[in-house]
């Protein structure tokens, strides 16, 4: 099996590259925004039409949430509409996708776990941009795989858990919302269940069902919830105080309820997936 990786300097696209050195079951080709600028169709058709694969796994996006409000333009153009031609150049060759997107689809106003059959509504550009890749994905490509994950982090690129180590290193004290709930994901764990995915499907092809999975770690907390366990876990002496969003502006309005419904693609899989604390020691052990 060919896998060929796009987006591969992101937190996903680097933990996948890290994990396809010892990765037996594929040849893998990973190509950076030097090799592949997904900004423009006739790069991507050129590409993809000149190379071998058998997947094509979609690790880029536009992810400055913030940034997206002003600048929905090129949010469309890396969360929408490459996705659109990845997965249509992909199809032309008979190549499935596996397109990665996210729980700011929905607008967070329920209150129970999130499955992929609820109708998403995002309340953000990003959110909307990223549901609009989806459905184009999908449209495109009858072999896709979409996975929606959140809160993801890694020892790679920008992320809540570096932000809050570099905070540590400049203050005593943080204020961190306590109203918003959902799920951190080692990206690292995110890019192993992918990978587990694509061998039990080279196994047995059968299983490759398409459609709309979550992946999240297990449990559940709030922003406040994963800073307090960032330091503590570091050992770093910085208090954390509790603040609504409303006393913590910013351009996009974040879900407040976005914790996904992971049993979907554990019982398809059988994936285990590792509990949000057990990961996050990792990823401190490993930035330390
Ligand atoms: N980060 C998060 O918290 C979450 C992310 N997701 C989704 O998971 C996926 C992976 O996210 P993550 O790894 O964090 O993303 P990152 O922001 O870390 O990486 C995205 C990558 O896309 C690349 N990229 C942007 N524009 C282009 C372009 N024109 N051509 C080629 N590459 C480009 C970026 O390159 P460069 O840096 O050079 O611009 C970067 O390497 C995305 O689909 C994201 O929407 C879902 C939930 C949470
Ligand atoms: C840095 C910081 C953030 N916050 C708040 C702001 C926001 O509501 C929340 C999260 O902050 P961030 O801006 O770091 O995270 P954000 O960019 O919203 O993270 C999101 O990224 C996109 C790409 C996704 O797909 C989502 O799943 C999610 O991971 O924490 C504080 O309260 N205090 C702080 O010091």
């Amino acid at each position: 099996m060919k896998i060929l990786i796009v987006g591969g300097e992101g937190q996903l696209g680097s933990s996948l590259s890290a994990l396809s050195e010892t990765t037996e079951f594929a040849e893998f080709e990973i190509t950076t925004i030097n090799q592949l600028d997904l900004s423009k169709e006739e790069n991507i058709k050129n590409y993809l039409t000149a190379t071998h694969f058998d997947y094509i796994i979609n690790c880029s996006a536009y992810t400055a949430v913030d940034k997206a409000e002003t600048d929905k333009q090129t949010a469309r153009l890396i969360n929408a509409l490459a996705p659109q031609w990845l997965a249509r150049y992909a199809f032309e060759k008979g190549a499935g996708i596996i397109h990665i997107s996210t729980d700011y689809v929905f607008d967070g106003t329920g209150n129970l776990p999130l499955t992929p059959e609820m109708p998403a509504h995002p309340d953000t550009v990003y959110g909307e941009t990223k549901l609009e890749g989806e459905l184009l994905v999908a449209q495109e490509n009858s072999k896709h795989i979409i996975i929606r994950t959140s809160w993801l982090y890694s020892p790679y690129g920008n992320n809540f858990v570096k932000t809050m180590l570099a905070q540590a290193s400049k203050k005593t004290e943080v204020k961190v919302v306590y109203d918003q709930v959902g799920t951190p994901t080692l990206a690292a764990d995110l890019a192993a269940a992918i990978l587990q995915i694509l061998e039990q499907v080279k196994q047995k092809p059968s299983l490759f069902v398409p459609g709309i999975y979550h992946y999240s770690n297990l449990g559940v907390c709030s922003w406040f919830d994963f800073a307090q366990m960032i330091f503590r876990f570091s050992s770093l002496p910085v208090e954390v105080h509790p603040v609504r969003s409303s006393a913590y502006i910013t351009a996009a309005h974040r879900p407040p309820y976005s914790v996904m419904d992971t049993y979907k693609i554990r019982h398809q899989f059988n994936l285990e997936i590792p509990y949000w604390t057990d990961s996050l020691k990792k990823c401190l052990k490993e930035l330390s």
